[in-house]
């Protein structure tokens, strides 16, 4: 068997090669004289499984993304030609969370911002939004919520309007696939008029694709409106994001917000289980595979206010690093890839336990156990 993937997901060789060759290459680089022979496809986001890279796969029975998003993969066509198919739902929803929180967090320190009290709107309540809900809500944070499909789906599920989140919301966040169209299409779900909604000091973030939002209109909007607040992970036209607008924005980061240890294991794993019940093997053990996180317990010896929190979350994940990096590499060439390829060791505030010392309190353990620490009896 021929396994040809992407060579930044880490353990395909401990998962697969027990059943076949793994051959690694860069996920932009595969290319249709490369499907020849192969059984099984493993890519990430940057590959498009289309017509033509399948145009010269002869054997190939099965593709597997070790990601949540799957705009890049034609389902239909795998569909029509009888090769399985999975993505690794929730696979790095919590490292997604860690981002918006450091993120956050940081904004509101840099505002002087109490969070208290404010209201924020999540767009997209899927795997990655229902995860954030509690963590806001720890925040103090009152949280509107908007999913019209979930909506639709689900007879007790209240979706706000969109355009009520965007004028009441001080945050706003957005969780939704790329759709480019039908009924709950979200290509530039936020354009011109969507960004005239909202407060002029809003903060904006966007974590998902970078099309939802239209980057020319946001940049243009935030020369008129230089209050708002913008934290981008995600660009059009990647990966050659706008330099002006990487200028202008607070925050700015290469689509890493995903890329935990954990996130990325449980990507690769997530699909090889799929793939391995389809054969009858051996189901993975993800835990096995990583190792212990370097920051194991930390202690709490004062009330966790907005900047404990802050110091808390960032000691795990500090979003100021990845926007550090991006800013500084960001005129040589190539650098937004090179920069996803050699992202540092990241780990999950879920691995991460809080010791108290002298300060104890129940409110507090609650709070911090809602953020996703785990919590050291
Ligand atoms: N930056 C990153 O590293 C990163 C990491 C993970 C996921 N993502 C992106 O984030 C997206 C969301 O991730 P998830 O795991 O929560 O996905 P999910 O599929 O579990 O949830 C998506 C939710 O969005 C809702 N939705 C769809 N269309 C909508 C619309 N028009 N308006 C409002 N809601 C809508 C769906 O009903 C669903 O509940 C993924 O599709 C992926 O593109 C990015
Ligand atoms: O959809 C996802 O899961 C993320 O966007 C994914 O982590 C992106 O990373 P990539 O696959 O491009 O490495």
């Amino acid at each position: 068997m021929r396994i040809l993937a992407d060579e930044n997901m880490p353990y395909v060789e401990e998962l697969f090669s027990p059943y076949g060759d793994v051959i690694r290459a860069p996920g932009r680089d595969i290319c249709p004289s490369m499907l020849v022979d192969v059984d099984v496809l493993l890519v990430r986001s940057v590959t498009k499984v289309n017509a033509d890279l399948l145009s010269q796969a002869n054997k190939l029975h099965f593709v597997g993304t070790a990601t949540i998003g799957t705009d890049h993969v034609d389902l239909k066509l795998l569909q029509q030609r009888g090769i399985s198919f999975t993505n690794a739902p929730g696979c790095n929803a919590y490292a997604v969370c860690d981002y918006v929180l450091s993120s956050l967090l940081l904004i509101a320190e840099r505002r002087q911002l109490q969070l208290h009290g404010l209201t924020m709107g999540v767009v997209g309540i899927g795997n990655i939004g229902t995860r954030l809900l509690p963590r806001l809500r720890a925040l103090g944070l009152q949280v509107l919520v908007n999913d019209p499909p979930r909506a639709a789906a689900e007879p007790d599920f209240h979706s706000t309007p969109l355009e009520q989140v965007l004028q009441q919301a001080d945050i706003i966040t957005f969780h939704v696939p790329l759709q480019r169209d039908g009924e709950h299409s979200t290509f530039h779900l936020i354009a011109a008029e969507q960004l005239e909604m909202m407060k002029p000091d809003a903060i904006l973030i966007n974590a998902c694709r970078g099309e939802v939002i239209d980057n020319q209109a946001l940049l243009r909007h935030l020369t008129r409106h230089p209050k708002l607040s913008v934290v981008l992970d995600v660009w059009e036209n990647e990966p050659n994001p706008n330099n002006e607008l990487l200028r202008a924005v607070d925050i700015a980061t290469p689509h890493i917000a995903g890329y935990s240890q954990e996130g990325k294991a449980f990507g690769t794993s997530i699909v090889y289980d799929h793939w391995a019940k389809l054969h009858g093997f051996a189901l993975a053990n993800v835990q096995a595979l990583l190792p212990k996180p370097d920051l194991a317990a930390m202690t709490l010896s004062a009330a966790p206010n907005q900047a404990v929190l802050k110091q808390l979350v960032q000691a795990v994940y500090d979003v100021r690093n990845d926007d550090e990096r991006m800013r500084h590499h960001s005129q040589q060439p190539e650098y937004f890839d090179r920069l996803r390829k050699t992202y540092p060791l990241r780990r999950e505030i879920l691995s991460t336990q809080i010791q108290f010392s002298d300060f104890d309190n129940q409110v507090a353990r609650d709070d911090i156990a809602a953020l996703g620490f785990q919590i050291q009896h």
